[in-house]
């Protein structure tokens, strides 16, 4: 049985991820949850002649519990996207709380299933997971991904629109976190390979730490990106599900995690990053989850600045997800 659970399925990239879930035949069971809607979503994806067999859940009679029982992965989409002139963080008051009782849901019912996080602000939501987690003495950081997807997606596409290349076969390393300035672009990395101008890396660099507000601004208010997080998060599930179902080996995809997933306990890359916990890197997938991250090597001064100007905004965001959990009296 390979059980995938989406909490927040009803939501803007809820619904198209659960539909891309359903068309992924490695899935053989598909649990929807969500406040609101969520049996409907399921019985119309139930339609599908997919071998998955979709469930709605709501709150009630234990639905998170049974959501959860027997998950292989859960994919947390819950929670509210920004409306114009908000930041990631500002986010935060509303959904670190439904994150963290969510995760805790979690460690009670499903504490070794691969959580991938999509809720925003990614940079502090996933330590906050992290330490429901570890209150509980189920913490396994091979197991606990930011998915960090959508910003690889956009730099290949931007890119293939610069360099005409055809951007499926573009690959662009994307490092840090996920919101502006610690977006972290590596366009020296890009494959192909690519010479660009200076002009070229700035814009593209901007495009891509920028991406979400240029959708964000096109709504109008109406949301942010749905459409493509949901391709991009189906992505990463399928990585996710090649790598640990199928065993196949070599997977390499770029997400936010905590660096004791490393074999090494990030012990070559933290001085690099300053000691930061927690980092976008490019991550090897394996049966139990990372199974190695990768350095960061032979970067250009530019993005060598790129870096050093991302590490403080990520520290903060990381310790008021952090702090967010350790002073939570009920915990
Ligand atoms: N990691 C990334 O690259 C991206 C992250 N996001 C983030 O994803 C989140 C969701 O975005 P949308 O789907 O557009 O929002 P949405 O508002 O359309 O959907 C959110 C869903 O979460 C549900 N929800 C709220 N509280 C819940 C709870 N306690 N338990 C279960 N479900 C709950 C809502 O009922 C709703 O159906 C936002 O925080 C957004 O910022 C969005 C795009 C990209
Ligand atoms: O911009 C947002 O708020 C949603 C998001 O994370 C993205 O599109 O990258």
């Amino acid at each position: 049985m390979v059980k995938v659970v989406i909490l927040g399925a009803s939501g803007g990239i809820g619904q198209p991820l659960s539909l891309l879930l359903k068309l992924n035949e490695k899935v053989t069971d598909l649990a929807l949850y969500d406040i609101v809607n969520s049996p409907g979503v399921a019985a119309d994806l139930s339609h599908i002649n997919t071998p998955a067999k979709v469930t709605g859940y709501l709150p009630p009679n234990d639905g998170l519990k049974n959501a959860l029982t027997g998950a292989h992965t859960i994919i947390i989409p819950a929670g509210i996207p920004r409306k114009p002139n908000m930041t990631r963080d500002d986010l935060f008051k509303t959904n670190a709380g439904i994150v963290r009782d969510l995760a805790i849901g979690i460690s009670q019912h499903a504490p070794n299933a691969f959580i991938l996080v999509i809720s925003n602000p990614v940079n502090s939501t996933v330590p906050i997971v992290a330490e429901v987690l570890k209150k509980h003495n189920v913490f396994n950081p091979k197991k606990l991904f930011g998915v960090t997807t959508l910003d690889v997606v956009r730099a290949s596409t931007f890119v293939g629109e610069v360099t005409g290349h055809d951007s499926r076969d573009i690959r662009v390393p994307v490092v840090g976190g996920h919101s502006g300035i610690t977006i972290i672009p590596l366009l020296s990395k890009a494959s192909p390979p690519h010479s660009f101008s200076q002009a070229q890396i700035d814009a593209l660099t901007n495009r891509i730490q920028y991406g979400g507000d240029e959708v964000v601004k096109a709504k109008e208010g109406a949301g942010s990106a749905t459409l493509s997080m949901a391709q991009a998060g189906a992505r990463f599930a399928n990585a996710i599900l090649n790598a640990s179902v199928k065993g196949e080996a070599g997977i390499i995809e770029q997400s936010y995690v905590h660096l004791d997933a490393d074999e090494d306990g990030g012990k070559q890359l933290k001085p690099k990053i300053d000691g930061l916990d927690y980092f976008s890197s490019s991550v090897e997938l394996g049966i139990n989850g990372v199974t190695k991250i990768h350095q960061l090597e032979d970067l250009t001064p530019h993005e060598e600045s790129l870096l050093k100007a991302a590490i403080p905004e990520l520290r903060g965001n990381i310790n008021k997800g952090i702090a967010f959990i350790r002073e939570d009296p009920k915990l």
